[in-house]
């Protein structure tokens, strides 16, 4: 009965892989890599089966090309592998310095530092004269992988400053921004778009580029549709509900704090 002795490094082990599963998920999820990676388990079902009836031939082909596909999967996988690593070396850093944050606060909550109230004011005036907006608001990953596609920017976040960068004759008005700490970092970065069939087509690529960048990082976006002004909030890769901007606040104060 030596199954039934399960220590607490057992458990360790068990939730630390449950957790680079759902890493590695969160990677693949929506995109062309979750097709290869079905394929690759289909491949080894196959292999396991020709094993287990002793079909030699089958067995010694598909185990040979499973030997040398462990290097053809780096080679398919770098670019997940390379967010991987660095979704991971960020998160840990940025968790430590919050970590101590705490305890240089003395348990005093000062809330979030973001110009929450500016970006809201920005994207309601964007809203209404229709100017289309991506903005996308760091939280413990690092968004470098993406950032370097952009303009790297330092300024302080507010209200103006976010309007005259969407604004339609601006220069800097493609593609999205980035907002660390308080501070636009980047604008006209292209993030990765999701391929989630279940996004309503009515959504073009600004909305999916906000679904891909908040399902493969923890960061949060607000997307303003230049087609009707509709300002969307997303985080986990979804859609979030609100009734107002007043609540959309309340949501965002929460979720940065
Ligand atoms: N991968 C991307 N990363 C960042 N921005 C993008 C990306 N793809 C498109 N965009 C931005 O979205 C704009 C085009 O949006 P599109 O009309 O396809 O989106 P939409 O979701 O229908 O939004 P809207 O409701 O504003 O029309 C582009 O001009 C560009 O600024």
């Amino acid at each position: 009965m030596d199954f039934l002795d399960i220590r607490i490094i057992d458990i360790v082990d068990i939730v630390l892989v449950a957790f680079l599963l759902y890493y590695l998920y969160n990677l693949v999820k929506g995109t062309v890599a979750i097709n290869i990676l079905v394929g690759i388990i289909i491949v080894y079902a196959i292999y396991v089966v020709t094993q287990l009836l002793e079909m030699e031939l089958l067995s010694k082909i598909l185990g040979g090309f499973l030997g040398v596909g462990m290097f053809a999967l780096v080679v398919v996988f770098q670019p997940e592998i390379r967010k991987f690593l660095l979704m991971l070396g960020s998160t840990n850093f940025n968790a430590r310095r919050r970590f101590f944050k705490q305890f240089k606060m003395l348990g005093k909550d000062n809330g979030p530092k973001i110009n929450i109230e500016g970006i809201l004011s920005a994207c309601r005036k964007m809203s209404e004269s229709n100017t289309g907006a991506l903005i996308v608001i760091q939280r413990n990953n690092s968004l470098d992988f993406v950032k370097n596609s952009g303009d790297e920017m330092n300024l302080q976040v507010n209200q103006p400053i976010i309007e005259s960068v969407f604004f339609k004759n601006s220069p800097l008005h493609d593609g999205a921004m980035i907002i660390e700490e308080n501070r636009i970092t980047a604008t006209r970065v292209i993030l990765p778009v999701s391929n989630d069939r279940k996004i309503p087509l009515r959504f073009g690529l600004r909305h999916r580029a906000a679904v891909g960048i908040t399902e493969k990082t923890d960061a949060v976006c607000l997307v303003v549709s230049e087609e009707n002004g509709q300002i969307s909030y997303l985080k986990d890769g979804d859609f979030v509900l609100y009734d107002n901007l007043e609540e959309l606040h309340k949501i965002l104060e929460a979720d940065l704090s």
